[in-house]
């Protein structure tokens, strides 16, 4: 799956400029974050990757195809959309018809639904409440319930807005599983996320957006070292960032095993420094 997103600009009814000029192309495997203050314009952006919202201005086009082209309903075969708010997503007396409406919607064969069910379930680790209210789950499984329906669908892509809002640690763990093993089938996996932490160790593509236009994208290592940047959006590292950046570690650091490799690597260079003569040298010059 190939999402172009070329000189896109988005102007909503009431004369709002949400987004202005963005270009960006999504590809492949390798999950992407998309991050920024609040109104920075990643919703709307994420909403025009399968058609819920359309371009005022520029295009974007799905494996090719300009989403002006079709309704919404031909894009979310395509591009799965799982929304923040649970309730915005369930309405269906059990887990099992909510995996079944969209595969019936399409005419999914009831072999290939029953199929699907049983790997997608197992994925999403609801497979023993098949036949549990979407009402009666925990906040958490409530959540991959509403993965599970768009899975579901079998996109070549999929958007996860804010998963992690509202998610306790488990949940992110069950969450960072499932973008992994999708990415790893090289489903293009986009999440809108506020949780730097989430991001950093889960994202290895970081695109930060500013007030409608795309600042950075690249690398996370690239993208959180640029504190100028991150700091113009708004955007705060995660406490283990900080604290390396302050201490003067080298590289960006995203994880307790990483901080003591770059803390033991400093402390390396320090002792060689100490023992070789040009670093003494050095240090009697300065
Ligand atoms: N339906 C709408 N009509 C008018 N303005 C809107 C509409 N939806 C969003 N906006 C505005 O467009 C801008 C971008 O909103 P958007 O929801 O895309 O930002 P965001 O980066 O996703 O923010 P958040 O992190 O809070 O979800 C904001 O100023 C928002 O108030």
């Amino acid at each position: 799956m190939k999402i172009v997103i070329d000189n896109l600009g988005h102007v909503y009814p009431n004369g709002h400029k949400a987004l202005d000029g963005v270009d960006l192309t999504l590809e492949g495997g390798r999950p992407v974050a998309l991050i920024g203050q609040n109104g920075a314009g990643k919703t709307t952006l994420a909403k025009h990757m399968n058609g819920i919202l359309k371009p005022t201005s520029g295009r974007v086009l799905v494996d090719g195809e300009d989403v002006r082209t079709a309704p919404t309903s031909y894009w979310s075969r395509k591009v799965g959309y799982i929304f923040q708010n649970p309730d915005d997503q369930l309405f269906l007396d059990s887990v099992r018809k909510e995996f079944e409406f969209g595969p019936r919607q399409i005419g999914m064969s009831a072999d290939e639904t029953r199929a699907r069910m049983d790997r997608v379930a197992r994925l999403v680790g609801l497979e023993d409440r098949l036949d549990t209210h979407p009402f009666d789950l925990s906040p958490t499984d409530k959540k991959f319930c509403t993965i599970g329906s768009v899975l579901m669908m079998d996109t070549g892509a999929l958007i996860f807005d804010e998963p992690t809002c509202g998610q306790d640690r488990a949940g992110n763990e069950r969450l960072a599983a499932i973008i992994s093993r999708l990415s790893g089938e090289g489903r293009l996996c986009i999440t809108i996320s506020h949780d730097m932490k989430f991001v950093t160790r889960n994202f290895p593509r970081v695109v930060l957006m500013h007030r409608g236009r795309v600042l950075m994208d690249g690398p996370r290592e690239e993208v959180f070292t640029q504190a100028d940047v991150l700091r113009q959006a708004y955007v705060t590292p995660p406490p283990i960032t900080r604290v390396a950046q302050k201490a003067g570690l080298d590289g960006a650091v995203f994880t307790v095993p990483a901080f003591v490799q770059a803390l033991k690597a400093a402390r390396a260079r320090n002792q060689d420094c100490r023992t070789s003569e040009a670093c003494e040298d050095r240090q009697e010059k300065e």
